[in-house]
């Protein structure tokens, strides 16, 4: 008989549930009960001496105290879809528990752990970017100081739980990567680029299959409470309580991160006015728009002050004024943060990143600023320029090719002359400006308009030539 049914039992007859009796008194947990009251025989007719009560009320404490012990150590062990898998043997690790070691002590044991992963045949990357193979060792350079790296991070999502098999989707490959303080990092990606999924490893929404990033000193895989403190993020998903106002969420959400009530003032007069919503601070979120919620539910993810912040496409719906907010407020917060933001939007990703980084199937294709990602990926500039007549269309080209040779006439039409330029020659530019503004230029050119490659159009030649 289990421990548990023993005292189920003995705690229902005890109480009078199945006898009838005077009932149970506490005054009867230390006394026996009398022989004539549910008299108990062993197999061979002779009678029992029952324990008394308490002894039942203990077993049924103990019982709790085991059930609860194995409910947290299954929970650690094999964690829902969003936990995080600790080792079988976590709770001997004095990291667990907070202690064992300092940031360069963690630093080493993230480098001596996952570096090596790296030449594993499932983490080499062929023809990687040059940017993004130094920001590889970066990740991995024992002298950097940065407040967050990631190293070899890879995500598997199984298609069974008995092993691998070739319907598993590898939604993140071996992302390195470095952030610093003050900056905003953006990463961008076609749907199912790995993007969220990065972001959930990061976040500690799910754990990742190998790999790790350490955070100010603590590991994602063995110390996320420490970093959690520090975290905010707005999903991709709002998360918001429909009966609630701004002001309530921004209370209760407060209240769960210890905030005073003068922060919390602080919170609700100062974000919710950045991001527009103080009319609306007293409505139910049920009236919101798709757009209000998002802005809602960035603000919700800056409560606290966290040093590290991640904002999965936080301006979805947004209409473009209200965007411009949320970006404005973004800019100002960034301050000594680290925020990490992904979008769909070019435009977005190359007005508020500092760090641009382009995933393509779960792997880091390109990385660095707009204007690096541009220089490099980018076919060049594009100039136009709109001469009157036949004769001073011919001056024009004599121009050009004098100026610079390298210009390429894509189009001559209707007094119109559309050149690209490589992006080599980027430093002859303004010398080209002045002439085209000086007394020759303005002799035979009418208007004339300069004009770079977009990001949009690096972003679609590298997924072009990730899929080819
Ligand atoms: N829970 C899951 N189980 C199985 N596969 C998943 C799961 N979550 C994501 N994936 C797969 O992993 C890949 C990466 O998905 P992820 O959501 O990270 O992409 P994303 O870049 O954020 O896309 P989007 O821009 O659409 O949000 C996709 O192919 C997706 O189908």
């Amino acid at each position: 008989m289990s421990i548990s049914a023993m005292t189920t039992g003995k705690f229902d007859v005890l109480t009078g549930t199945t006898i009838k009796g005077p009932g149970f008194q506490w005054g009867d947990l230390y006394r026996k009960l009398p022989s004539n009251v549910l008299p108990v025989y062993s197999t061979d007719g002779a009678a029992v001496d029952v324990p008394v009560p308490a002894t039942f009320f203990y077993l049924m404490l103990m019982n709790i105290g085991v059930y609860s012990l194995l409910t947290w150590y299954l929970d650690k062990v094999i964690p829902d879809e969003y936990g995080r898998r600790y080792a079988p043997y976590f709770f001997l690790t004095p990291s667990y528990w907070g202690f064992g070691g300092n940031e360069s002590t963690a630093l080493n044991e993230f480098i001596d752990n996952n570096l090596p992963l790296g030449d594993r045949e499932e983490f080499r990357v062929l023809d990687e970017d040059e940017d993004v193979a130094e920001e590889r060792k970066r990740a991995f350079d024992r002298d950097l100081h940065v407040p967050m790296r990631i190293g070899n991070l890879r995500k598997v999502y199984r298609n069974n739980w008995f092993g691998t098999s070739k319907l598993d989707k590898v939604a993140v490959r071996s992302l390195c990567l470095t952030l610093e303080e003050g900056k905003l990092f953006a990463l961008l990606g076609q749907n199912g680029a790995g993007k969220s999924t990065t972001m959930s490893c990061l976040s500690g929404l799910t754990p990742p299959t190998a790999g790790d990033a350490i955070c100010f000193g603590a590991s994602v895989t063995k110390n996320m409470d420490k970093i959690r403190s520090q975290m905010g993020i707005c999903p991709q998903h709002d998360i918001l309580f429909d009966s609630l106002t701004p002001v309530e969420h921004i209370e209760l959400f407060g209240g769960l991160k210890n905030l005073s009530r003068a922060e919390i003032k602080k919170v609700t007069d100062e974000r919710l006015e950045a991001v527009k919503l103080t009319k609306v601070k007293d409505h139910h979120s049920s009236t919101f728009s798709g757009g209000m919620k998002r802005r809602l539910s960035v603000v919700i993810s800056t409560i606290g002050d966290p040093a590290i912040v991640f904002l999965d496409e936080p301006t979805t719906g947004m209409d473009p004024v209200n965007r411009r907010h949320v970006w404005s407020f973004l800019e100002e917060f960034k301050k000594g943060r680290i925020v990490v933001l992904t979008t769909h939007s070019m435009y977005e990703a190359d007005i508020l990143g500092d760090q641009i980084g382009i995933m393509v199937r779960g792997r880091m294709r390109a990385l660095g600023s707009g204007i690096r990602l541009k220089n490099k990926f980018g076919a060049g500039y594009q100039v136009a320029l709109t001469c009157t007549s036949s004769e001073k269309i011919a001056r024009a080209k004599a121009l050009v090719a004098r100026e610079i040779p390298e210009a390429e006439l894509q189009d001559d039409s209707a007094g119109s002359l559309m050149y690209r330029m490589p992006n080599s020659v980027t430093s002859k530019i303004p010398a080209f400006v002045k002439v085209l503004e000086g007394p020759e230029g303005k002799a035979i050119i009418e208007s004339w308009g300069l004009s770079q490659t977009t990001l949009e159009e690096v972003f679609l030649k590298l997924i072009r030539e990730a899929t080819d």
